[in-house]
């Protein structure tokens, strides 16, 4: 978990709303700050870019997915943004601010990593004890549900305790902390189907009774696509894609059928579809295009006796992902 700094809250914590108050600004709805906002943030080790120059920003009260392959830059991308590493340039604000050795922001903040350490000594009941120094929000009543949940030991020596089970006290530090700003990092090495299910579970209960914005990297995208709300994809230090997860199911189809029907159809559409994807066996081709269709090209292809399937969020994703792939490889 992260270790915020040490001086007491010097505003109440909670997504940053604005205060700004005009004439004009009192018919129309509040704007709303973002709780992170990122521009031109580039990470080098060495002559090596991994967060190459990207802006974005996050929402108040919201899920997001950061999802991206292996080494893509989501771990250097949540360190940036925790505070826990510097940027080669580029400027972070979080909850209006840089986050690196601010006491206002850090207090904010709860990071959940892939391997969290602790103490040799600890057992995992001294780390539901400390997580409350931590974590102003921290409740220990629904701690105490999860450690149900989870069964988890408290009282073995965290160096005898399971994989999963050290991620199940991950996961607990994360949702009972309700930091305004929680990032989850793969939190969940070695959990079980049921446990993961169960963190799931609990996190989409207790976030509709105290909404806060929730980043959460994994590779195990079909599990938590209906969990997520926002999706940033991250490919080679670059976001790829940034954008609502309802707008982005639905946002490609698979066009399958006779090899020459299909390009027909895809060939018609280059302009406002992207090749995502292609498979052929025999005379047949099945063609991932990206962009919706409309009802009339949606006829069109079944009068042409193809078949439409949508492609899910995690197919979506590795097809995007090893499109630009293709592309970084041919531009390197
Ligand atoms: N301290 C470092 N020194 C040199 N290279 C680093 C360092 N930290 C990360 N990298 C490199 O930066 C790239 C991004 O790493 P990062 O850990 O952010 O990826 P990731 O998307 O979290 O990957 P995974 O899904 O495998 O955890 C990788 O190529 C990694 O090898």
């Amino acid at each position: 978990m992260s270790t915020p700094n040490q001086t007491p809250p010097a505003q109440p914590a909670g997504p940053a709303q604005s205060t700004q108050s005009t004439p004009s600004s009192q018919a129309a709805p509040p704007s709303i700050t973002p709780v992170v906002q990122v521009s031109g943030l580039t990470k080098r080790f060495g002559s090596f870019a991994a967060v190459d120059d990207v802006s974005f920003t996050v929402k108040p009260n919201t899920i997001y997915g950061l999802l991206g392959r292996n080494g893509a830059g989501k771990t250097t991308l949540m360190q940036l943004l925790t505070g826990q590493d510097f940027a080669t340039s580029g400027s972070i604000r979080v909850f209006g601010e840089k986050p690196v050795e601010n006491a206002r922001v850090l207090e904010q903040l709860c990071f959940i990593k892939e391997s969290q350490k602790y103490p040799d000594e600890f057992r995992p009941k001294h780390v539901f004890r400390s997580a409350p120094w931590f974590f102003r929000n921290w409740d220990a009543d629904f701690a105490e549900r999860l450690i149900d949940d989870f069964q988890v030991p408290l009282n073995r020596p965290i160096k005898k305790v399971s994989r999963g089970q050290l991620s199940a006290i991950g996961v607990i530090v994360g949702l009972a902390s309700r930091a305004p700003l929680t990032f989850f990092d793969e939190p969940y090495l070695g959990l079980d189907a049921v446990a993961r299910q169960i963190f799931y579970d609990r996190l989409l209960e207790d976030y509709a009774e105290h909404p806060r914005t929730v980043i959460l990297s994994t590779h195990l995208i079909d599990e938590v696509s209906n969990l997520l709300e926002h999706v940033l994809v991250i490919d080679h230090g670059r976001i790829l894609m940034d954008q609502n997860a309802d707008d982005i199911r639905g946002s490609a189809t698979t066009v399958v059928g006779l090899s020459r029907t299909v390009d027909a159809f895809v060939g018609g559409r280059r302009s406002s579809h992207r090749e995502l994807h292609r498979e052929g066996i025999g005379g047949l081709a099945s063609v991932t295009i990206s962009g919706a269709l409309t009802a009339e090209e949606r006829r069109a292809a079944t009068e042409a006796g193809l078949e439409l399937t949508p492609v899910s969020l995690q197919q979506l994703i590795v097809r995007t992902t090893s499109a630009s792939a293709q592309d970084f490889e041919r531009s390197a």
